[in-house]
This record gives C-alpha cells, sequence and structure tokens, in this order.
C-alpha cells in the first residue's frame, strides 16, 4: 500500500471573481522510502496538492478526491492532525520558517518539547544529535546562534532538523533549494537522500527544475495546468518521457540547446485557472495535436509502471 496514495484529488478555491481550479485531477502515488517529485510550470497546482496534503488549503477551500489516503487514514479529515506528527514540511524559505528573534536551541527545543517528554539535558543532547544528523559541523555553535547568524543552507539544515525532532516520517519539500546557491542546494539533496536512506523516510519533492528530479527523485509526477499528466521511474520519465509536455519541459533544458543557442522556452502560456478544459489542457501548445486532443479526456498510456495521458499512440509520442 502506497504511503500517499491520491487519485483524482480536485481543489477549487472561492474568489471574488468567482471559484478557482487550482488542483483539477491530481492523482499520486507515492511509496515508502521513496523521494517522489513533482514538477510542473509555475501555476500547475504543485504547491496547492502539498498543502492540501497537509490539511493548509485557504479558507473555504472545496477538496475532492476519489481517495487522498496518507497510511490509509482519510487525509480529508485527519491532514491537520498529522501535520507536525507524521507529516511535515521544508519550505522553500528557511529564514522565513525560523524565528528571528529566538535562539536555535530554544526553537530546537520548543520543536522537541511538543513531540517528547524528556528532562532538560536530554532535549539539548537530542537537538544537538539531529543538528549533527543533518551534517551541520558544530552543532553545540549553532545552538548559541540566532538565524542571522547562519548562511542560507545552515538554516535549511535546521528546518530539516526541526522536522526530524517531530518524529515525521513523511516530508513535504517545497522547492527546498531555490533560495541556494546551486552548491549548497545539491547539498541540502544529498542530505535528503541521506536521511532517506538512513531513517526510512519519504519524501514529496516539489520543483519546477528538472535538475532537482534527475539529482534527487526515484520517481517523478509532472503536473500541467492542475492535473497530474506523467508519472513514473525517473530514468523512464526523462529518458523516454511520453508525454508532449514533459518532452517540452525536458528539451527547454539549457543542456538541450546547442551551444550558445537561445533557451528554447515552451510557447504559449497554461490555461487559467477558470477556464473549462473539454480535452487534453495542453492541446493548444502541443507540436502533435491533433483534432481529438482539444476535444476529448486522453486516455491513459502505460509502459510498465510509467504512465501519462495523450491520445497519441505510444510509437507516435
Ligand atoms: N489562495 C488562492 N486563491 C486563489 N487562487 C489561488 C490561490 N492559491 C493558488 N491559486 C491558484 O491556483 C493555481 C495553482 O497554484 P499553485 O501555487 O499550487 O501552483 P504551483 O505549481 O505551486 O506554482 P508555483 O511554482 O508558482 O508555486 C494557480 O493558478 C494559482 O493562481
Amino acid at each position: 500500500m502506497p504511503l500517499l496514495d491520491i487519485s483524482d484529488l480536485c481543489v477549487r478555491i472561492p474568489t471574488p471573481e468567482g471559484e478557482v481550479h487550482a488542483v483539477r485531477a491530481v492523482s499520486l502515488r507515492i511509496e515508502r522510502g521513496e523521494i517522489h517529485g513533482v514538477i510542473g510550470e509555475s501555476g500547475c497546482g504543485k504547491t496547492m496538492t502539498g498543502m492540501a496534503t497537509l490539511g493548509l488549503a485557504p479558507k473555504g477551500a472545496r477538496i475532492e478526491a476519489a481517495r487522498f489516503h496518507f497510511d490509509g487514514a482519510d487525509l480529508r479529515e485527519q491532514a491537520k492532525a498529522l501535520r507536525g506528527k507524521r507529516i511535515g514540511m521544508i519550505a522553500q524559505d528557511p529564514a522565513a520558517a525560523l524565528n528571528p528573534v529566538l535562539s536555535i536551541a530554544r526553537q530546537m527545543d520548543d520543536v522537541i518539547r511538543a513531540h517528547r517528554t524528556l528532562p532538560r539535558e536530554a532535549r539539548r543532547r537530542e537537538a544537538a544529535d539531529l543538528l549533527a544528523a543533518t551534517g551541520l559541523p558544530d552543532p553545540g555553535r549553532v545552538l548559541k546562534s540566532y538565524p542571522h547568524q547562519l548562511s542560507g543552507g545552515m538554516q535549511q539544515r535546521v528546518v530539516i532538523a526541526q522536522a526530524l525532532a517531530t518524529g515525521a516520517d513523511f516530508l513535504i519539500a517545497d522547492e527546498p533549494t531555490t533560495a541556494l546557491d546551486v552548491s549548497v542546494g545539491a547539498q541540502v539533496l544529498a542530505l535528503l537522500r541521506k536521511l532517506v536512506a538512513e531513517r526510512g523516510l519519504t519524501v514529496l519533492m516539489i520543483t519546477h527544475d528538472m535538475d532537482v528530479i534527475a539529482e534527487a527523485c526515484d520517481r517523478a509526477t509532472v503536473l500541467y495546468a492542475g492535473r497530474s499528466v506523467e508519472t513514473g521511474p525517473v530514468e523512464a520519465v526523462l529518458q523516454k518521457p511520453g508525454h508532449p509536455y514533459t518532452r517540452a519541459l525536458l528539451a527547454a533544458l539549457p543542456d538541450a540547446a546547442p551551444h550558445g543557442a537561445r533557451l528554447a522556452a515552451i510557447e504559449g502560456s497554461i490555461p487559467p485557472p477558470r477556464t473549462r478544459i473539454a480535452g487534453c489542457a495542453f492541446a493548444p501548445r502541443c507540436p502533435k495535436a491533433m483534432p481529438v486532443c482539444a476535444a476529448e479526456p486522453p486516455p491513459e498510456r502505460a509502459r510498465d509502471r510509467h504512465t501519462w495521458l495523450c491520445h497519441l499512440p505510444e510509437d507516435a509520442a
């Protein structure tokens, strides 16, 4: 049984201009012990899918799904109770996640105290151990520091240590390296992989960066306009993408462009979230679109555990 099992998640948000379809039909199956990347352009519903899983969808949002389960519990009822216990969050900006006026010792202690009954000295040892587990070289000094005295990479390690302190076994990491330098970001990804291997964690990694998928993830799901359009093992998705949108994302990578050529952006833009979509949402931008693509929802194509939604037969994709 997958740890996270989402089928046809739909999140509608009321606004003064009418309802916004932030997530239209996202399916996501994440097995224990994997890092599962969720990738797509800005506005495709990545963050809202994560927020709904954490029980943090905006006020008044309507959440519907065929299945929305975490370890057998229905997230529509239990997301809030699981947040900060089994489900942790690592946000993009560690400086915003930490309190600027409290020492790291105090902030670590607050989290440990909320989850464990331990005497003060044992809590301090636990805080130092958790900071060491995230690769921080001098935990004693870090504990005495305030967030502004630490680099962005060190702050993100503290945020990860706090998530570990809750005892969470499932982490939602929303663009965890975007605010960091490339080399520091790579170190944070390596740390997450190490923690997954050593502690049996499971990670949902939200990103708009194919390099993050390639470097850190076992499986990946591609979102387009609020829908999951392709999912599979990372090698399959990157090397034999089925969906034309995934191909376009990969073609837009700098490595794919001839030396000195301009970065190939995908022409057009995603449909606004209030639009009604009858067929494939990518049809207006798809170089291979046929009349049926705009008219009817695409069928699922599969190659082993790699699946995608497309009208094109597999050999024509
Ligand atoms: N509180 C809100 N009220 C109205 N619409 C919202 C709200 N939050 C998100 N949306 C809309 O829902 C859609 C999905 O947003 P979401 O933030 O999940 O996308 P995303 O893929 O995470 O994008 P990004 O990479 O920019 O964070 C977008 O069209 C966004 O404008």
